[in-house]
């Protein structure tokens, strides 16, 4: 059988929610992966250092017994967010990063930022302490097209921000376009991106193509079949600057299979699984180490996972469930809409 071992893998851009569906999708992710960047676009969103510090606890408390699993914390940019609190929550070790939502982006964004002006503050106090921001990468203005948010982000926002802050140590996450990916190619320092499980696997045909399919539906929107290549060509090269945020967001299926479903597509049990896949198909298994395991502890300033986990490929396809229940209510699961036959071995 043919099998891959490999550093144990971190995601870098994770929604874990809170209450029955913290403790219904946890162990999908605690079961494989070390560590995780936690998203804090909770309602109501994790502010303050205290929020943070209360939110990890209750996370750690949903963990299920004898897996090991540290949760890494961010807080949500608001326009009066404190770089006092922010600096104190960096220093102590708890913070691993800010997260920037333009205000109405995506899922419970609403209190996110409408003027940067009024975040420079703390985006100065974070390029001074060396904290990084993680960005939700697109623009709102209702005149943008959907497919066109992230590139004009990148023009209008983004570009702009670095220039005026070019200490400032910047994550573009769940990038989905060739855009992204060159602009990150081209900064001189300073800028990586997070590449998702799905974005690897579907264009937005997904999505539309034979009826309207809400389970491939997630901001950003899924693209053209060339921004998936080249999504596909930067995470198997190895470069240090792309690595692994699934960005699995569980919404129960009703508020997905509805007139206005919400965003998000669930991916943590079958991560690395379709991974696997996606490498092997790209003739870069020898690549999932440095894109799952190394490039993303290097970015964030930790050593990689010292334990491995192993990959093996199974002649018959492992059966995930289509759905998987919670004390919130069903979760629909990514299907990739290929068999999987590479599988992660439980660990004794
Ligand atoms: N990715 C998504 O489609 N949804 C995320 C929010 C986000 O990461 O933008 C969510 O919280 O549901
Ligand atoms: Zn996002
Ligand atoms: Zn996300």
């Amino acid at each position: 059988m043919q099998s891959i071992t490999i550093r144990r893998p971190d995601d870098w851009h994770l929604h874990l929610r809170d209450g029955a569906m913290l403790e219904g999708v946890i162990a999908d992710t605690s079961r494989t992966f070390a560590r995780a960047i936690i998203m804090p676009n909770l309602v109501p969103p994790v502010v303050t250092t205290a929020d943070a510090t209360a939110y990890r606890e209750r996370i750690l408390k949903a963990l299920p017994a004898g897996h090991r699993f540290q949760p890494l914390m961010t807080l949500y940019l608001t326009e009066h967010t404190s770089p006092d609190d922010v600096e104190a929550g960096a220093e102590s070790g708890l913070i691993t990063a800010v997260k920037l939502y333009p205000a109405g982006a995506t899922t419970n964004s609403h209190g996110g930022v409408r003027d940067m002006e009024k975040a420079m503050p703390v985006l100065e106090r974070m390029a001074k302490i060396g904290l990084p921001l993680c960005v939700h990468g697109e623009v709102t203005t209702p005149d943008v097209d959907i497919f066109d948010r992230e590139a004009v982000f990148i023009d209008t926002v983004l570009d702009p921000l670095r220039r005026r802050l070019p200490e400032l140590k910047v994550t573009m996450e769940h990038v989905t376009t060739a855009d992204g990916i060159d602009y990150i190619k081209a900064a001189k320092g300073n800028l990586a991106g997070s590449i998702t499980t799905h974005h690897l696997i579907i264009n937005r045909n997904a999505i539309l193509v034979g009826g309207i399919r809400p389970h491939y539906y997630c901001l950003p929107v899924a693209k053209r079949e060339n921004h998936r290549l080249a999504l596909r060509a930067a995470a198997v090269s190895g470069d240090s600057r792309f690595f692994l945020g699934t960005d699995s967001a569980p919404h129960v299926d009703p508020l997905k299979e509805c007139a206005c479903g919400c965003a998000g597509i669930y991916t943590s049990i079958n991560t690395m699984s379709c991974l696997a896949h996606v490498f092997e198909e790209e003739g870069a298994l020898d690549k999932l180490e440095a894109f799952a395991s190394l490039n993303g502890p290097a970015w964030y300033g930790f050593q990689p996972n010292e334990e491995r986990i192993t990959l093996a490929k199974q002649a018959e396809p492992v059966v995930f469930p289509a759905k998987i229940e919670t004390g919130a209510g069903p979760v629909t699961v990514f299907d990739p809409m290929f068999p999987l036959h590479w599988q992660v071995v439980p660990q004794a």
